[in-house]
């Protein structure tokens, strides 16, 4: 359906599940969710009997589509707060490197490589659509430095229909290669001036694509390089995306390079890129007084527990933080993270937790509710879209995925075929059961249609009205 396709009022009917608090589901197994031709959800009805009595009791809608969810349910869709598009076409090749290694060896000549658009087409065209059929509904985007292929990502996710922040990195230092650095601090700013710019000419209220200021991480930017970016987000109010804080050598690089400032975090409170439209990846080594810091500054964190274990940069203290009361969601990292996948994700924060626990004590452990929330409202949060998505509550926009899992038949055999998926439901299962099997075992062919806007993104061979 292309992005100017009229939507039908619709309803979705059957068993929806999404987080009404950081440790709390809520699943009702039968639900209506009246969605406008505008993608605005207008009426969240539980205990219903037949479609025909929510009509009734909404007597506009009654011409409206209906949806069904059976064997599964609806969800929201996933917030990515944290991945490279641009480094997709090297997902699962790190070997044995740590982040500075790994930059060099694999990193910066893929990314170089993307100067190219027409390669640049390709792999983020690939990217845009597999992320959404993990469910991605919203994704904070890394490019390249290259301005005019990172405006190509962000026309792949308007065309799409994928909500996107897209920035254009920038770093000026010479830790990056000759080949592939902004020339000067004034070029820099100009190129991600440019691509604000743009982004904000293909989408002028931001309503699917919205630009992101991208200082790539403090060791590949000059001083006057972050403070310029610092002003020209306050000039231009966008959001900043960075990181912080992932391994030990990295920061002990910032201290050497930055021997002025009092701790990472300072570097980039100096510059004025500590603001609450900031997403600062990783956060796995912030000292206390850092993480006050980025309290109080009401910066945001994305957790990306796939990275920091493939780069072996550490765990990431997630309880410390949402206890600091810092909103967390979760990041893939693509290409430190080996998927694209936010359920992967949640597994891996999930598991994270349990190294931190045994570090530490239990109350560090996140449950599998915790996990959903990072991964809906709490992603939601870090990108300032809280009161749009992340659930279905009245007034948000319908950004939804449609879970269907597989059910074996009496002998043990699974009913249908292959495209099924992982998760086996006998029959006996709570629907509370069902959301932890699609957790620990789910994967994309479990998610069998995805809406952003209601605008219907991605199906499956599996998806029924
Ligand atoms: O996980 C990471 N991925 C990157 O591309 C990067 N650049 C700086 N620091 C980084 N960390
Ligand atoms: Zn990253």
């Amino acid at each position: 359906m292309a992005a100017s396709t009229p939507i039908p009022p619709t309803i979705y009917l059957g068993t929806f599940v999404h987080s009404k608090s950081l440790s709390e589901l809520e699943i009702c197994d039968q639900g209506a969710i009246g969605v406008d031709s505008a993608g605005v959800i207008k009426f969240v009805e539980r205990d219903v009997v037949r479609v025909e009595d929510v009509k009734a009791k909404h007597w506009e809608w009654k011409d409206a589509e209906v949806v069904r969810v059976e064997d599964g349910f609806f969800f929201p869709g996933f917030i990515d707060t944290h991945t490279h598009a641009s480094q997709h076409a090297n997902t699962g090749l790190f070997g044995k490197t740590t982040l500075l290694s790994w930059l060099s060896t694999y990193t910066f000549p893929m990314e170089a490589s993307l100067e190219s658009l027409t390669k640049a087409l390709t792999i983020y065209t690939n990217f845009v659509s597999r992320t959404l059929s993990h469910g991605t509904t919203t994704c904070a985007y890394y490019g390249t430095i290259h301005r005019f292929s990172t405006n190509l990502l962000a026309d792949i996710c308007l065309e799409r229909g994928q909500r996107a922040l897209v920035g254009r990195v920038c770093m000026d230092t010479d830790l990056s290669p000759e080949y592939y650095r902004d020339t000067s601090v004034e070029s820099a700013i100009e190129e991600s001036a440019a691509s604000i710019d743009y982004i904000r000419s293909i989408d002028p209220e931001g309503a699917i694509v919205r630009p992101i200021i991208t200082p790539r991480f403090a060791p590949s930017c000059s001083a006057s390089c972050l403070a310029a970016l610092g002003a020209l987000a306050q000039e231009t109010a966008a959001h900043i995306q960075t990181h912080i804080s992932e391994n030990k050598p990295e920061i002990e690089l910032v201290a050497s390079l930055f021997p002025a400032s009092t701790s990472y975090a300072d570097v980039y409170d100096t510059a004025g890129l500590l603001t609450p439209r900031t997403i600062l990846a990783h956060a796995v080594h912030l000292t206390p007084a850092e993480v006050q810091l980025v309290a109080a500054r009401g910066a945001k964190i994305s957790h990306c527990p796939a990275s920091n274990t493939a780069l072996t940069s550490g765990c990431a203290p997630v309880r410390d933080l949402l206890n600091a009361g810092i909103a967390v969601g979760l990041g893939t990292d693509v290409s430190g993270g080996f998927s694209p996948s936010i359920l992967e994700e949640c597994r891996q924060a999930i598991w994270v937790s349990r190294f931190v626990a045994m570090a530490s004590s239990d109350a560090a452990k996140l449950s599998t509710e915790e996990a959903l929330y990072l991964a809906t409202r709490g992603g939601a949060a870090v990108v300032g879209l809280e009161s749009k998505v992340g659930g279905f509550d009245v007034g948000m926009e319908f950004d939804a995925q449609m879970v269907r899992l597989g059910s074996v038949s009496e002998g043990g055999d699974q009913k249908g075929e292959f495209e099924a998926g992982p998760v086996d439901v006998f029959g006996f299962e709570t629907t509370d059961e069902k959301v932890q099997k699609w957790v620990y075992s789910g994967d994309d062919r479990n998610t069998v249609a995805v809406w952003v806007r209601g605008r219907l993104v991605h199906r499956t061979g599996r998806y029924v009205k």
